[in-house]
């Protein structure tokens, strides 16, 4: 509290600076208290903080409850997604804003395999990070990319741009392919602005699509909404082209608990439950992270490591600096890459000119064809053959010295 205390003041201005903001998040100065030492490029670990979750589809032969074990891992990442922060450190925090090329990459080892994680800081201009999650056992893929639209209105809106799509290997002998889901991101805003200690709710409705035939459309409210109660969520999933044909549906808090039923909601007894979800009690698996040393010089915790420090020491003047000494790297690379006609190659991703996904899900999920590439700078896809080569690249110390210079300012 004394800390609260002690930005009150500085709080109070940063309320006023919010309130006339003109929609770019990265331009907010918060108070220090406020700061987060995690870059954006780290929230796509999210997704698969439960492997077993992820994986669960793959071994299931009935094509509409794969669907719902789809739904119950995608509500399962929520509480990591959304709620982490503010409950590790009692409030949301203002995540570091990636440069171009930023990347963020990982293992997770448990009964579900290995499963991998690669994100990088695809655009600048707006920016956009893109990921890409993939099981060794099950061959299950996840990739998507996420930009952010914000507007002040009584607080911070924000709408999610972008969408992942999961492949799941199904099927066996002449009768094998790849399932796919296409899914779309819940809009949020701040809540507990004035009180001084921020943390999100979510709102409006999310969709899954799947290849198989199946949709589940979510809902999100929150205090003083329908339930009256935080971090509601209500969920349908049925036939794409039946929505009255209700197969299951969802009901319960994304951070604490939430029960599957078979059927419409208004069936719902003890007989027709399928599944429950213990949001609070369920491990989740951690992410393994190369020691800094280890890491590739573009690799968030390593860049930022003199931010993330003086952050920690609560020294102001330093974060500004060391943040400026990247930033400036940043733009006078931009500058030459544009004098010499040579855009920014992407390590793990690429700008394509079309998808089959969106081409075959697009429309029922509300996803325009061109995956919104004018606000998150592309439609963007993994490249497996990219990665083969990233992850086989082995960089000498004057390389590395070269790339901490020329794009760190180090
Ligand atoms: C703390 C307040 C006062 C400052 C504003 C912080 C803003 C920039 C923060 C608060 C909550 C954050 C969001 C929380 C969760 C996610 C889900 C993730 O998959 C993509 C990023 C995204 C969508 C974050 C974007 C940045 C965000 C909107």
């Amino acid at each position: 509290m004394a800390d609260a205390q002690a930005s009150s003041g500085t709080w109070s201005a940063f309320l006023k600076s919010i309130a006339s903001f003109n929609g770019d998040l990265s331009s907010l100065t918060a108070p220090p208290f406020i700061l987060s030492s995690q870059s954006l490029t780290e929230f796509s670990s999210y997704w698969a903080t439960h492997p077993p979750l992820l994986t669960a589809a793959a071994a299931e032969p009935d094509a509409a409850r794969r669907a719902m074990l789809v739904l119950k891992w995608f509500l399962s990442t929520l509480k990591h997604q959304y709620a982490s922060r503010s409950e590790q450190f009692g409030n949301e925090k203002k995540p570091l804003n990636p440069f171009l090329g930023e990347l963020f990459l990982g293992t997770w080892t448990d009964e579900a395999g290995t499963t991998t994680l690669v994100s990088e800081q695809v655009s600048h201009h707006p920016p956009a990070t893109a990921y890409c999650v993939r099981n060794d056992k099950t061959g299950i893929q996840l990739e998507g990319y996420n930009a952010q639209k914000a507007t002040f209105k009584s607080t911070i809106i924000v709408k999610q741009i972008g969408h992942a799509v999961l492949t799941v290997p199904v099927g066996a002998g002449d009768d094998k392919h790849l399932e796919r889901y296409l899914i779309t991101l819940p809009s949020l805003h701040i809540e507990g602005l004035i009180f001084g200690a921020p943390f999100v709710e979510l709102d409006g409705s999310s969709l899954i699509t799947s290849s198989s035939g199946y949709t589940a459309k979510i809902d999100y409210s929150g205090k003083g909404w329908l339930s009256g109660k935080k971090n509601t969520v209500v969920a349908t999933l049925y036939p794409t082209d039946n929505e009255k044909d209700v197969l299951y549906n969802v009901t319960g808090q994304w951070t604490k608990e939430f029960e599957i039923y078979q059927g419409p909601a208004k069936k719902n007894s003890k007989a027709t439950l399928v599944a429950t979800y213990d949001a609070a009690g369920t491990q989740q698996t951690d992410l393994a992270v190369a020691p800094l040393d280890k890491q590739h010089p573009l690799e968030s915790r390593r860049a930022w490591s003199k931010v993330a420090d003086a952050i920690q020491r609560g020294d102001m003047d330093s974060v500004s600096a060391e943040k400026t000494k990247i930033e400036q790297a940043q733009r006078s690379l931009r500058s030459k890459e544009s004098a010499e006609g040579q855009p920014w190659e992407r390590r793990y991703f690429n700008a394509v000119a079309e998808d089959e996904t969106l081409a075959l899900l697009g429309k029922a999920a509300g996803v325009p064809l061109d995956g919104d590439r004018d606000k998150t700078g592309g439609l963007w896809r993994f490249d497996a053959a990219k990665a083969a080569k990233a992850d086989a690249e082995k960089l000498t110390d004057e390389q590395i010295a070269r790339i901490e210079k020329e794009m760190l300012g180090q």
